[in-house]
């Protein structure tokens, strides 16, 4: 393949529900091993952005994936080629967290194959990385709702696609939990070169973890580029409303910090 193609390449594209358009002209370019984080206050469009991408949506414009059209894959070509993680998905509560992961496999498959050995691996190991492995036979419907996001991701892993889409990983993860999912991301980017695409609210973590952001307001891109161009005060204040220090680590790492307007 060629080295210059990019791993998601977005030229004007649109997307909505039912006639009312809620996504407008959205170009992006995510190189191969990147990691793309669309920021932007509620409903502004991110999660439809998303969907978009993973062809869940109906989109005006260009959507290629590793420079082929998203419009002409059928849906398995699409899930060998990219993974996406629901915000909120619905999951059938009777299933173990093992089979549900197993349905991950489920897109390299042949027709009415069963799962081989080295499918059973890669749960086993997907598991063990989200710190899965002691709840592997319990069923989803008694898991907790940080526990259920991880066997989301952890499904979506299994799938082994070269594109992630993830929506808002770390909802309902603890500080320590959301940690350990981003930086196990961030080294599959590293060493297997996947690229990332996520929606994030927690605006320190798009800004330590990914290497361009997206600002969405009212579905426009309003600015685009690195986090230290894209996430400053001034730019929180107007689109989200918000009063926020951004502020550097002692690694040299920024960090939002929301603060209270002062006493009038
Ligand atoms: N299934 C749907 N049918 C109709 N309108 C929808 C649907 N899903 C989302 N919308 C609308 O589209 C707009 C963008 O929603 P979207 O979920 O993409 O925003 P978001 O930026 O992800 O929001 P949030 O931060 O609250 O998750 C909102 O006005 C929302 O009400």
């Amino acid at each position: 393949m060629n080295a210059t193609v990019s791993a998601l390449r977005l030229r004007g594209v649109g997307a909505g529900y039912e006639g009312r358009r809620v996504v407008h002209d959205v170009s992006a370019e995510v190189a191969q091993g990147g990691w793309l984080a669309i920021v932007g206050p509620n409903g502004s469009g991110k999660s439809t952005l998303l969907k978009a991408v993973a062809g869940l949506v109906a989109a005006a414009g260009t959507i290629e994936l590793h420079g082929t059209p998203g419009s002409s894959m059928s849906r398995r070509e699409k899930a060998r080629e990219v993974g996406y993680a629901p915000q909120d998905p619905a999951l059938p509560e009777g299933l173990t967290v093992t089979d549900y992961v197993l349905l991950g496999r489920t897109p390299h498959l042949g027709t009415l194959a069963r799962e081989s050995s080295r499918d059973l691996s890669i749960v086993e190991e997907v598991l063990s990385r989200l710190d899965l492995d002691g709840l592997a036979g319990r069923s989803l419907g008694t898991l907790s709702g940080g526990e259920r996001q991880r066997a989301v991701l952890a499904r979506v892993l299994a799938q082994r696609t070269r594109l992630l889409l993830l929506d808002e990983p770390t909802t309902g993860l603890d500080v320590g939990h959301a940690q350990a999912l981003l930086e196990l991301v961030d080294r599959l980017r590293r060493e297997d070169g996947i690229t990332v695409v996520s929606t994030l609210h927690d605006l320190t973590f798009a800004a330590q973890y990914a290497n361009q952001v997206l600002l969405l307001d009212g579905g426009e891109v309003v600015a685009a580029g690195p986090a230290s161009e894209v996430v400053t005060a001034e730019r929180l204040a107007r689109h989200y409303d918000a009063t926020v220090e951004v502020l550097t680590s002692t690694h040299g790492n920024l960090v939002v910090a929301p603060t209270r307007p002062p006493p009038r």
